[in-house]
């Protein structure tokens, strides 16, 4: 029987595994992961995805050693190291997940397709998740996505026979040349990832739609399940599975409501992801055409610096940045504003921020990313303008300023409501209470208010611009989804105040 070559990149799991399960029905299988060096110097990997990812990769091959066929790891250029194993072993056919990546992913898949018809190799290609390649129209695509969550799991494999290669360690995050990253790390199998799970369906999401928005409720209400959905230690259909039963066993409304939303979201995941698989140009091109050239030629490099590190002198905005720092993990809500704030206040261009906010990310996936950077900056031209008022975010989200004081030390004896707007202080209360603005904490990088009144009015005169309806359409016609808000089933009705911030409007 032929042999095949199982090829794991963004899915690093033996459960619910197309590729695993036929090749393995097909003949005798060889599970390979490539560490590519070049995809970890590209300006959105980071140490912290990588040790996230070395983790998942280790969980692997422990399964696939109890499989009975251990992982090969090699390291190096992928039609490099396939074609190396083409020469060592001979003729063999090629098993995948479809990846929906950035564009150094899809130049990769292009040159591996290639190498693959010059050596006569067969490489199967499957549908991951409810991303759907070559898909023509949005019509009906929120149907296919129904069925590929209903669709039954697919087993691993009772065992698979030996193949006597060997492996190579994988490298460390140093090797890579990775900057030192310190963070948080999350548990990277598939036991931790249904653990996190359980604890969510069981307990922990009970309140989920009510304490998602806060961070200070967030970190613990959210599934917390972004980064093994990223890098694929669980399949999107299992989770989605899981939380259908645990809603039907349940009784009660509130806990209803919240996997209701949590599914939806999962829907999200792969509506956002399309985006990309449709349009890999949004990694680098306004969905917009009109809002090209709106904020690039003003770049101001001091305030992306002061943004990314923390120091805006706009305490919610500090406070996220460090959280996302120190844990790699941030709520949507807080995400936004981030990038809002980036986008608006301080007037730089998503392009600019994305790739150093996608670092921080240990569960950066391009397909959610760029289409939420572009949303959240507004420059898709068809969702609403969301100009989210630091400030009153903070007040809103941290009425106690727990979160504040914990990740704003400097602050810690400022009382509130002056926490929140700490540049309010007069000098004898920055003195009594030991944080100097401009010493201790960062006076701010804006006037808020103004900045934000200045933005919302060049990007609206963009939108009156001529030809921007009919290039809205056409944005439209591509992206948008065809099935409105929350719910994967219900009809729609206005957004509720805990979720109206975060509702799907495109
Ligand atoms: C600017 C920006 C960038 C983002 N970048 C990423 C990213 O790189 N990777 C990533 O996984 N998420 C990203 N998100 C979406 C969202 O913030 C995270 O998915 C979520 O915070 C992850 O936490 P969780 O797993 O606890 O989510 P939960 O609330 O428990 O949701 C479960 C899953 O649903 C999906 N999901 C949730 N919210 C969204 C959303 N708004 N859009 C698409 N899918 C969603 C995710 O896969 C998530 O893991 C981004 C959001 C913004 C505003």
């Amino acid at each position: 029987m032929a042999l095949g070559i199982v090829w794991f990149k963004r899915d690093l799991r033996v459960d619910d595994h197309e590729p695993l399960a036929r090749a393995a029905q097909a003949g005798p299988v060889i599970p390979l992961y490539i560490v590519e060096p070049r995809l970890w110097q590209q300006r959105v990997a980071s140490a912290r995805q990588w040790r996230f990812v070395a983790g998942a990769v280790s969980a692997l091959a422990e399964e696939l050693g109890h499989l009975g066929a251990p992982l090969v790891v090699r390291t190096g250029d992928a039609v490099d190291v396939l074609e190396s194993l083409r020469r060592a072993l001979g003729p063999f056919s090629l098993w995948s997940h479809q990846e929906t990546g950035d564009r150094w992913t899809y130049d990769r898949d292009l040159r591996v397709a290639a190498w693959a018809r010059g050596a006569d190799v067969v490489w199967h290609e499957f549908q991951a998740g409810g991303v759907i390649r070559k898909l023509r129209t949005r019509d009906g695509w929120a149907a296919r996505w129904d069925a590929a969550m209903a669709r039954p799991l697919i087993d691993r494999p009772t065992a698979l026979a030996p193949h006597g290669l060997a492996s190579e360690p994988l490298p460390d995050a140093a090797d890579l040349c990775l900057e030192p990253d310190p963070c948080d790390d999350a548990l990277a199998s598939p036991e931790a990832g249904r653990a996190l799970l359980a604890s969510f369906l069981g307990t922990r999401g009970r309140h989920y739609r009510r304490e998602m928005s806060s961070p200070v409720t967030a970190f613990d209400a959210c599934s917390r399940l972004s980064p093994h959905l990223a890098w694929g230690t669980l399949s999107t259909r299992e989770i989605w599975q899981r939380a259908r039963t645990a809603r039907a066993d349940c009784i009660d409304r509130a806990q209803r409501a919240s996997i209701d939303s949590f599914t939806a979201r999962l829907h999200w995941r792969c509506h956002f992801m399309q985006k990309l698989e449709d349009e890999p140009a949004i990694e680098t091109r306004c969905m917009h055409p009109l809002y090209e050239g709106l904020r690039e030629g003003e770049h101001d490099e001091q305030r992306l610096r002061a943004w990314l590190s923390g120091e805006t002198g706009l305490p919610m905005v500090d406070a996220c940045m460090r959280a996302l720092r120190a844990t790699g993990w941030l709520n949507f809500r807080m995400r936004a504003m981030l990038v809002s704030v980036a986008a608006y206040h301080l007037w730089l261009d998503w392009r600019r921020f994305g790739p150093g906010l996608a670092q921080l990310f240990t569960d950066f996936e391009p397909g959610i990313h760029w289409s939420q950077c572009q949303m959240q900056s507004g420059t898709t031209g068809i969702n609403t303008l969301r100009v989210y008022n630091p400030v009153k975010q903070s007040h809103d989200q941290d009425p106690k300023d727990v979160f504040l004081r914990r990740w704003l030390p400097q602050l810690s004896r400022v009382p509130a409501p002056l926490i929140h707007e700490p540049w309010k202080m007069t000098p004898a209360q920055q003195a009594e209470w030991g944080c100097r603005i401009g010493r201790d904490y960062p006076a701010p990088l804006v006037d808020h208010v103004a900045a934000a009144r200045m933005a919302r009015d060049r990007v609206h005169a963009r939108r009156r611009e001529q030809g921007f309806a009919e290039a809205k359409q056409a944005v439209l016609a591509r992206h948008a989804s065809r099935r409105p808000t929350r719910g994967t089933t219900r009809p729609r009705r206005p957004a509720r105040k805990a979720d109206s911030q975060q509702s799907f409007d495109f």
